[in-house]
């Protein structure tokens, strides 16, 4: 029996000595334990590879990233920000799961659970769109994953299909945490310093202060993918939690519509339509459904249901919501 402290690529193992007595193994773990097999897809900065622990024989899913590549294009900061955000949030099963992480001279390494179904977007695309029953399931999966991020003050930021990976059983594996937010705690509210400059939480301010970047880009510089940037964050630059909901209305919308709200020629016409609230629900789309997305998509996002109110909308009714919800079989998707 193991017992993992993802953070440090340590494991501790539980040790029955030849007279009976309990004793602690340190493990460390490292390339050479892993077994690499086929590449699962190529990220901007990253390769993810099957890995088999050659000990366990466990399969997992590492993500390898190039240090040289890292640095260059500037992008220490998130992943620090995955492996940090990863680790606060190591035990829910919507979630993929990180159980170590190292590096050797040239790479990054995050050890990773293996999701083999793929991206719901696959799914998405393949079929068309989902049934009311396909999409209840997952759009209680996704929530649920949502409402333990939120419990744990993590805000994905960029929830779509294709963050949405599904497990051998297809059930749902929220991934691509790099770009989340970390609410600094006991408040999530900033005052600004004298200087008028906001005051940066602390993993903005060591990140600021090891890269140096420039005082008018530290702020919130990032974005979401454009179909379900929140209307917020357009507007005011800055991500709540309800930004998250909104993203996850725009879900729903596309699993039932086979496409996003919110999408035009380009980036800049589909901010203007978010903003503007600018979408059509097709002819067909399910009212109930119809109600739950017009409650989400609304632009004030203290206006938008909250996780409560969405788990007790009817469209969700008869949705058994916690353990029960990930031990159920999932629907077949037609
Ligand atoms: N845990 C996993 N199990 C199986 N496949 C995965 C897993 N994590 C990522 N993948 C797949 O590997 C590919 C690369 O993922 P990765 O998170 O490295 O980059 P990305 O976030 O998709 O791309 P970008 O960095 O440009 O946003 C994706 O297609 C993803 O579907
Ligand atoms: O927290 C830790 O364990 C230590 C390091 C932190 C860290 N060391 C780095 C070196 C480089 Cl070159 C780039 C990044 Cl982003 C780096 N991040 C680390 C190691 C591995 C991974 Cl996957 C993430 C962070």
């Amino acid at each position: 029996e193991e017992w993992k402290d993802r953070g440090a690529a340590v494991s501790i193992q539980k040790h029955i000595d030849s007279n009976g007595n309990q004793t602690h193994r340190i493990v460390k773990k490292g390339v050479q334990d892993f077994s690499f097999g086929r590449t699962l897809g190529e990220g901007s900065y990253s390769t993810v590879l099957a890995a088999t622990d050659r000990q366990t024989l466990t399969e997992y899913a590492i993500k390898v990233l190039d240090k040289r590549h890292i640095i260059k294009e500037k992008k220490v900061k998130y992943v620090n920000i995955e492996k940090n955000t990863l680790n606060r949030l190591g035990d829910h099963p919507g979630i993929v799961r990180l159980y170590y992480t190292f590096q050797d001279e040239r790479s990054l390494y995050f050890v990773l659970d293996l999701a083999t179904g793929g991206e719901l977007l696959g799914f998405v695309k393949k079929l068309g769109s989902f049934d009311e029953e396909c999409t209840r399931f997952y759009g209680a999966q996704i929530l649920d994953a949502i409402e333990y991020m939120h419990s744990k003050g993590v805000i994905h930021r960029d929830l779509k299909p294709e963050n949405v990976l599904l497990d051998e059983h297809m059930h749902v594996k929220i991934t691509d945490f790099g770009t989340a937010k970390i609410l600094d705690l006991p408040s999530q509210t900033r005052a600004n310093n004298s200087d008028g400059k906001p005051q940066l939480d602390r993993q903005e301010q060591d990140f600021a202060n090891n890269i140096g970047i420039p005082d008018h880009e530290r702020a919130n510089s990032f974005v979401g993918t454009a179909e379900y940037v929140s209307p917020e964050l357009l507007t005011d630059k800055s991500a709540c939690k309800g930004s998250d909901l909104w993203a996850f209305g725009c879900i729903v919308f596309q699993l039932l519509a086979g496409r996003p709200p919110f999408k035009a020629g380009n980036e800049y016409q589909t901010f203007q339509k978010i903003v503007n609230l600018e979408y059509q629900f097709p002819p067909g789309f399910p009212k109930v459904a119809r109600d739950l997305v017009e409650r989400l998509l609304v632009l004030d996002p203290t206006k938008r249901l909250t996780i409560d109110n969405i788990k007790s909308h009817p469209f969700f009714e008869g949705v058994s919501w916690g353990k029960q919800l990930w031990k159920q079989k999932a629907p077949r998707l037609k």
